[in-house]
């Protein structure tokens, strides 16, 4: 994995598509607006926004990105760093149908910047329209050098994806595609690999002879924030498990890399993908939260899952038996992304029962979690003896949190570290397109037949169907 590089970026024109959706102001302008306040953008650069809606002229879409920007970065926005980054910022109407403005305007911030300024676009847009987006850019020369960066979920099937890939392969050599999955760029999922391949004892615990179970679980506390929309075409499982749950579950299954490079990262996972069990929609379970038929933009009678449970299996000689356990949902009782591996029991109880049958339920196995948060944290559950005459065993938990170590100060977000590392040409952190499309294949059988969604109240930690899923394992998330 390459360290961000010190060398001076050229000159770039910043283009994104959907510029006035949730992701731009949530992630993108926050993201930008940092590398800029950390130098890490071209001394000289340009940023044009653009949609299908003008949200007027520049200055009114400075003064939405102003409010965006403030309420999603951490920490003070300065008003003269913002006014800085602001001034360079505009807006061009675009659509799949016609890109002559959008296009007028990169020319024109192009010719302000000369002739080594680079182009990069990201397609912040629904992924039912991404690649007609692309076509545009394609057509209207945007694309002839610039570097693409497309959102997940890449395409809504595998004949999409494959579509997709077709055109992008037209119009651009794949050193210049970036398919975003913004969860490997999480400080935490690259915290994974060091704790899995720096060395030590997990490196060879890491394997079906010591794990038990490993779980997923992404439970969250927002519900629709006006994306209505976006989920009724796309639904949870290819906004979040096609995607993020599965890109996470390949860096947990891989064999160790031979270096971390985009090839040799893409190649683990695609091995694991490969031997990953086409999921089973009898061990998928959909749920959606009450309420959702009410909301704005949301059909009367619409069966879109707002949550999904699936216990996966990887068939290959590191994994099989162990069930992944994927859990994520919409209006849940919290927010949180914990990765946890249970250990195998031993054979004999020892300490609890003198039949030497169980441990005593509540203590559960020795467990790994990490906590994917900005500010990663690590902690084994594990059994110690309680002071005192007897033997009686209680659960403890051992914890790292990475912010203890190195401060508490304000982590990268995941997708500045992505558009600067974009910026730069480094694909590590980007997915790969045939991992991509293996994923279509393994997640065919519940897009083809999907289970009925079931109810579950809103704060709720989902259906009771997506317990009886998990079974003894459990889904309960670490206290923190
Ligand atoms: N929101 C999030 O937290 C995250 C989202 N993503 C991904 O980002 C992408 C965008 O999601 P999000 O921002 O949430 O979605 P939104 O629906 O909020 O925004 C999408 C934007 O795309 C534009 N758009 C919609 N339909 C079309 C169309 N037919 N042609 C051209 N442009 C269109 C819209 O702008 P206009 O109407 O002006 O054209 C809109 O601003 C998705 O692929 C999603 O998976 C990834 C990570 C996180
Ligand atoms: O890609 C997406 O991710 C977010 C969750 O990611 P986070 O970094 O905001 O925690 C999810 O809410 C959204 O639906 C999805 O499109």
């Amino acid at each position: 994995m390459t360290a961000a590089s010190s060398a001076p970026l050229d000159p770039q024109v910043l283009v994104v598509l959907g510029a006035t959706g949730d992701l731009a102001r949530r992630e993108i302008f926050p993201g930008l607006f940092r590398l800029f306040r950390d130098g890490l953008l071209p001394e000289d650069f340009r940023v044009v926004g653009s949609g299908r809606h003008s949200p007027g002229d520049d200055a009114a879409f400075r003064d939405q990105l102003a409010d965006a920007v403030g309420r999603f970065t951490e920490g003070t926005v300065e008003p003269a760093a913002w006014q800085a980054f602001a001034r360079r910022i505009g807006f061009a109407v675009s659509s799949a149908e016609d890109g002559t403005e959008l296009a007028a305007a990169v020319r024109r911030a192009r010719a302000e910047l000369g002739e080594r300024a680079g182009v990069l676009v990201h397609l912040s847009v629904p992924p039912a329209v991404a690649e007609d987006m692309v076509r545009m850019l394609g057509a209207t020369g945007i694309a002839d050098d610039a570097r693409l960066v497309l959102e997940k979920p890449f395409g809504t099937n595998l004949a999409s994806a494959r579509s997709l890939d077709a055109t992008l392969a037209e119009l651009a050599p794949e050193e210049r595609v970036f398919r975003i999955d913004h969860f490997l760029a999480e400080e935490a999922v690259r915290n994974l690999l060091a704790l899995r391949f720096a060395g030590g004892p997990l490196t060879s615990a890491w394997h079906r002879d010591q794990v038990a179970y490993v779980r997923i679980d992404v439970p969250e506390e927002l519900g629709l924030e006006g994306r209505a929309g976006f989920l009724e075409s796309t639904g949870t499982f290819r906004d979040m498990v096609v995607t993020h749950l599965c890109q996470v579950l390949g860096l947990v299954a891989m064999a160790p890399p031979a270096r971390l490079s985009a090839a040799e990262l893409r190649a683990e996972k695609l091995r694991v993908f490969r031997a990953l069990r086409p999921l089973d929609p009898a061990e998928t379970v959909f749920g959606q939260f009450d309420g959702y038929r009410d909301e704005d933009g949301v059909a009367a009678d619409s069966t879109v899952e707002t949550f999904v449970a699936v216990r996966a299996w990887v068939d290959d000689w590191r994994w099989r038996g162990v069930p992944f356990l994927l859990r994520t949902g919409k209006a849940m009782r919290a927010s949180r992304r914990v990765i946890s591996l249970g250990f195998r029991e031993p054979p004999v109880a020892l300490f609890d029962d003198p039949t030497g049958a169980a441990a005593p339920a509540g203590r559960g196995p020795m467990e790994l979690s990490l906590e994917l948060s900005a500010r990663p944290e690590v902690s084994l559950r594990l059994p110690v003896k309680r002071p005192g005459f007897g033997f009686e065993l209680a659960p403890a938990r051992l914890a790292l949190r990475t912010a203890d170590l190195f401060g508490d100060g304000e982590p990268l977000p995941a997708y500045a570290k992505l558009l600067a590392d974009a910026m730069r040409g480094d694909q590590t952190l980007f997915t790969g397109a045939a991992e991509v499309e293996r994923l279509w294949e393994v997640c065919d059988p519940v897009l083809r037949n999907p289970p009925a969604p079931s109810g579950y109240p809103r704060g709720s930690w989902g259906p009771a169907a997506a317990d009886r899923l998990a079974g003894a394992i459990g889904w309960a998330v670490p206290e923190r």
